[in-house]
């Protein structure tokens, strides 16, 4: 059994934990909480701590499921001990930078990092490598939603003064995407001082984004998301081929599944950092190798 370590318990770390209870080979050592006396209903029984070196069974993976800029930290720390981290990093312009600074730790602890394994960065990046192999020459869109991200929604939540977000991701076309924005205020903050934030943010800022103020997000959430990526391009000299891939999906419980599946690569690959593209696949499934490759090659 593979043990693993939940780190941070919001969306993708409930789904996370459905994910390794639906799982036949993973176990579950404890959750890592930045308050571990927060213990709800589902996690009763279960060993909770501040630090993840003072669980009393040593994790093989942790599943960082903070948000997406204190994974760096994170995985720094896990990784330090010697165990593995998977995450969903989802800041597509840094996560070069991140496999750089991280690959020279994991590999002088012999330890393991998956980074940016979620559906966007994480399968969609699978899917749009497979694109690229299938036709090198051509233009591929990647067209999220009408939906809520999870990455913008934490950068949102994360500007002082705002109880509540969401942020729904709208599809134009082309790969770009207008930014709808809901917040509740706390008392005492300003409105507009938290929309200017919140459209300065790296995470917005390229993008068209409308900041509204709302009395309840909560009567507005719906974690449903989606993608259409498209693919026109060249095969060889031969023109016009067409690759088109869809999904709508629930966003916490798709990267949660994804998670888990880099997870178990983690284990099965040479000290260092990864990202999606770089683990074979079929390290990602559970279950006999010739079987696999009898069932899906
Ligand atoms: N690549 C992909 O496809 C996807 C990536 N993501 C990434 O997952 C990240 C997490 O999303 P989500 O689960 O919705 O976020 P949540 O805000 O629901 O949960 C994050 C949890 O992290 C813990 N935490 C640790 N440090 C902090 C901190 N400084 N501030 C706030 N929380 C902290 C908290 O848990 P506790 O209270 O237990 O300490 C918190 O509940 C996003 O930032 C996003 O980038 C999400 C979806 C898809
Ligand atoms: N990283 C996203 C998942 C991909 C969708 C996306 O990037 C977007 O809606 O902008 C998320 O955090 O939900």
């Amino acid at each position: 059994m593979i043990k693993a370590a939940i780190v941070g318990y919001g969306n993708i770390g409930k789904s996370v934990l459905e994910a390794i209870s639906a799982a036949a080979d993973f176990e579950l050592v404890g959750v890592v909480r930045r308050n571990p006396a927060n213990v709800p209903a589902e996690l009763a029984g279960m060993q909770l701590a501040s630090d993840i070196a003072d669980l009393s069974v040593r994790p093989d993976v942790a599943i960082l499921c903070t948000p997406t800029r204190s994974v760096p930290d994170f995985a720094k720390h896990c990784l330090e001990l010697g165990i593995n981290t998977v995450d969903s990093y989802d800041i597509h312009s840094s996560i070069w930078d991140l496999k750089c600074t991280i690959d020279p730790i994991a590999k002088a602890h012999k330890a393991v990092s998956v980074h940016s394994a979620g559906w966007d960065p994480g399968s969609d990046s699978i899917v749009r490598a497979l694109m690229l192999a299938a036709a090198p020459k051509g233009i591929t869109y990647t067209n999220f939603g009408p939906g809520m991200s999870m990455g913008h929604t934490v950068a949102v939540k994360a500007v002082e003064g705002v109880r509540k977000a969401l942020s729904v991701t709208i599809p134009l076309g082309t790969s770009i995407h207008r930014r709808m924005v809901y917040v509740e205020v706390e008392k005492g903050y300003s409105f507009d001082e938290i929309a200017k934030k919140v459209k300065q943010d790296p995470y917005f800022v390229h993008d068209e984004t409308h900041v509204i103020e709302v009395a309840d997000v909560d009567a507005l959430l719906d974690m449903g998301h989606g993608v259409n990526m498209v693919r026109k391009g060249v095969s060889g000299s031969t023109q016009n081929q067409l690759f088109e891939f869809n999904m709508k999906i629930n966003n916490p419980a798709l990267t949660a599944q994804i998670l888990v599946g880099a997870a178990r690569a983690s284990l099965k690959q040479a000290p260092g950092a990864y990202t999606m593209i770089e683990i074979p696949l079929i390290d990602l499934l559970y279950g006999d190798r010739e079987a696999l490759i009898r069932q899906l090659v």
